[in-house]
Parts: C-alpha cells; sequence; structure tokens
C-alpha cells in the first residue's frame, strides 16, 4: 500500500492506513507523487513545501493526480468534495478561517456587518442562551433571524437544546441579539472559537452581555430550579494553560493583559435580586461562584469535592471564556446559571445522583418562564434608564 503523510498543523504522520488529524489538517502531501498540491503551495505565502511547488498544481490539474494516495480528512472533503487545488480563492479563505483558532479582526467585522445590514440594527444587548434556555430568544419581538451555517465564517452549533441561530431584534423597548446555541469546547472548537460571537456582538454594537447556562449545584444550598447570579468564576481551564485570549492580541479589541476582578457588574446583579424579590423567587435565587471545565463527561465526586473546597458553587462547561473575551473588549456583564442538577459530593450507588443531559434539558423547560422574566425585567430597567 502506498505510504502518505497527513500534514496536522504539529508536523507530518506516517502511516499506511488512517490519518492523524490535527486541527488544520486540510492540507495532505502524497509522499510518492510530487504532483500533488498542498494548501500552502495553493495559497502562497510560506507554501514552499519539499516536492509541491505550483508547478505541482499543473500536474495535479492536468490529471496526473493519483487519488488512491490521497487521504480524505473531514476539512479536506469541505466544499462538495472538491479537493484543495480545485478550490477558488474565496473558499480557501473560508476553510482557512473555519480551520484557525483566532478569527482576526477584519473577519469578525466582516460578520458583525451581514448581522447590522441584515437586521438593519445595532443591538446594545447580547444574549447567549444556555442548555434548554433557547427560548429566552423566543421572547424577542421582531426578530430577524440568521441560522449560524449562513452566516459567514460562523461555527455550527452540534449540542441538543442548543438551536443554532442568531436572533435580532427588541425585547422591552432594547435591541438585542440572541444566541440561540452557544459553542463548547468540547464540540472540538477551541476557546477563542467558542467565543469569538462575544466580539462580532461587540462589533455590531453590544455594550452589555447576558450570559446564561445550565450548571450543577455543588453548594449544598442549592435546590434544582434555582438561580445562581454569577458573581465570579474559577478558570479550570485557564489553569490549565487555555485561554480565549491565547495567541496575537489585537488592541482593537482589548489590552494583552486585561484585569478580571469586578468582571461581573454589580449593579446589575443587585437589580436581579430585587428583580428576584418582585418576582416573588428570591429564595431561588443565590450569588455564588461557577466554574468551567471542559466536558463533556460530567464530574467525579472527587473533582466535584475539589471544586467545592476552591469555593465553586455551581459547575458547567461554558461561560467563562466568553465572559472572559466581552471584559477584554470592555464590555458589562451579567451572568448566571439555572440549577439543573445537584452535584452529589458523598459516595453513593444511587443512579438518581447521576447527571444528565436529558434531566438537564427538562428543568431548563420547567424554568425557562422565570429565566424569561428575570431577563427582560433586567433588560427594562437598563432600557429605562438609558432613555
Ligand atoms: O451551554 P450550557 O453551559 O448551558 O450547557 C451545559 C453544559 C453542557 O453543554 C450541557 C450538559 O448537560 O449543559
Ligand atoms: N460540568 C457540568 N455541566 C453541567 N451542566 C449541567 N449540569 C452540569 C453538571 O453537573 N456538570
Amino acid at each position: 500500500m502506498t505510504g502518505y503523510k497527513v500534514a496536522n498543523g504539529n508536523g507530518t504522520t506516517n502511516g499506511t492506513n488512517g490519518s492523524t488529524n490535527g486541527n488544520k489538517s486540510a492540507e495532505y502531501i502524497a509522499q510518492e507523487n510530487p504532483t500533488m498540491c498542498s494548501r500552502d503551495c495553493c495559497s502562497g505565502p510560506g507554501g514552499s513545501r519539499k516536492g509541491n511547488t505550483c508547478t505541482d498544481k499543473k500536474g495535479a490539474k492536468a490529471g496526473s493526480l493519483n487519488t488512491e494516495k490521497i487521504i480524505p480528512t473531514p476539512q479536506s472533503l469541505l466544499g462538495n468534495g472538491k479537493i484543495l487545488c480545485e478550490i477558488t480563492p474565496e473558499e480557501l479563505r473560508a476553510l482557512r478561517v473555519l480551520n484557525e483558532d483566532t478569527y482576526p479582526y477584519e473577519v469578525i467585522e466582516e460578520i458583525a456587518d451581514f448581522i447590522t445590514k441584515g437586521s438593519g440594527m445595532r443591538p446594545k444587548i447580547g444574549i447567549i442562551c444556555g442548555s434548554g434556555l433557547g427560548s429566552l430568544a423566543d421572547i424577542i419581538q421582531d426578530p430577524k433571524i440568521f441560522e449560524y451555517e449562513k452566516i459567514p465564517n460562523f461555527p455550527v452549533s452540534t449540542v441538543e437544546g442548543h438551536a443554532g441561530r442568531l436572533v435580532v431584534g427588541t425585547l422591552e423597548g432594547a435591541t438585542v441579539m440572541a444566541m440561540q446555541g452557544r459553542f463548547h469546547f468540547y464540540e472540538g472548537y477551541p476557546l477563542a472559537k467558542c467565543s469569538m460571537p462575544v466580539r462580532v456582538m461587540k462589533l455590531c454594537g453590544v455594550e452589555y452581555l447576558f450570559a446564561t447556562n445550565a450548571a450543577g449545584g455543588i453548594n449544598p444550598r442549592f435546590a434544582v430550579g434555582d438561580i445562581m447570579l454569577m458573581h465570579d468564576h474559577v478558570n479550570m481551564l485557564g489553569f490549565a494553560g487555555n485561554s480565549p485570549l491565547q495567541g496575537p492580541n489585537d488592541p482593537r479589541f482589548g489590552p494583552r493583559f486585561p484585569a478580571l476582578v469586578n468582571s461581573y457588574n454589580k449593579d446589575l446583579i443587585n437589580k436581579a435580586i430585587e428583580i428576584g424579590k418582585a418576582m416573588g423567587i428570591e429564595s431561588n435565587i443565590h450569588v455564588g461562584v461557577y466554574s468551567c471545565l471542559g466536558g463533556p463527561n460530567y464530574e467525579t465526586i472527587a473533582e466535584l469535592k475539589a471544586l467545592r473546597m476552591m469555593g465553586v458553587d455551581a459547575v458547567g462547561m461554558s461561560t467563562v471564556h466568553e465572559v472572559i473575551t466581552a471584559r477584554h473588549c470592555d464590555m458589562k456583564v451579567f451572568a448566571f446559571s439555572l440549577i439543573t442538577n445537584k452535584c452529589a459530593t458523598e459516595y453513593s450507588d444511587k443512579k438518581d445522583e447521576e447527571a444528565n443531559h436529558d434531566e438537564v434539558m427538562a428543568v431548563a423547560k420547567n424554568r425557562q418562564k422565570a429565566c424569561c422574566e428575570l431577563v427582560a425585567r433586567l433588560i427594562r430597567e437598563i432600557h429605562s434608564a438609558s432613555a
């Protein structure tokens, strides 16, 4: 069988079956067929790989390509199965952006223009709907809806309970945009990509980020269905050296070293507490610390005990990197967790103490009315204060 190399962004891997598929594996190089074209070769800069020049491209076009030697990767098959040599410059650029970990300012600007021009609105408040909380976007009036897959260079949602639409419209008089579906690290997206829409929101004109999530309650005082207003977080992925701000910093978004104390706006937390009282649900409202783990697995008892010792009240798989990105570009942040399950912190054989996504979705569905009312009332206050 013919040998091959699959470029994986960290070097290349030799083999005769399967592929080593890194994030940047859209290029592949035939070892025994120097006429095959690589992505670098096609796209110019940095493209002078041994045995792969633009002459090779001509050879490939002329039909000397031995397709049996190509190991297709998911990325290589993008573009209706066309190989990269046949992709137009526009398709190639889109493909590169999809494969990149970071998005240049200009690309974010293009996405923001697409949304503001397409909707005819410049939203002031951005909402990220947590698992099962998509109904937060359903209460938006006169909505203009953008399916993620139709937004240029936008990722797609892959998780149940995350519809994959951006909804722009008005809520309590304010112009808002809501992500009905967020991107998670466990879906395979790097953190910068997970939180890229926050930068899109910023360039659309958004000043306030409302981030919501479904989370497991670690604090023993929390009951299923309670709402925890986030006043701080523990960035576990950050402890492991991962951040949405990794890589070159573009000062048009914010500083290289942003401070994160006071990330969660105290005025908005206090207003939300007042609103909770007015709604008669003050006993279900708490203020606490959230932590995001990478997922998709839920936590072990030992992990939950460790988180509790660190002062974490609720644990999830999102939000923290969105908040970091929002604070980096100086947005005001309000965030809450809907407690969808109680996390067990003692060993037990009881099956019903295990977290599961169906339960998460069911609780979110049951509590969506209260969550929508809290968000709507808070937006009304922000809007009337600025009018
Ligand atoms: O998107 P969020 O953080 O609300 O969703 C949480 C984390 C996982 O995606 C899911 C697990 O049930 O709920
Ligand atoms: N990591 C994590 N995410 C959740 N999302 C909803 N519940 C949970 C949970 O218990 N743990």
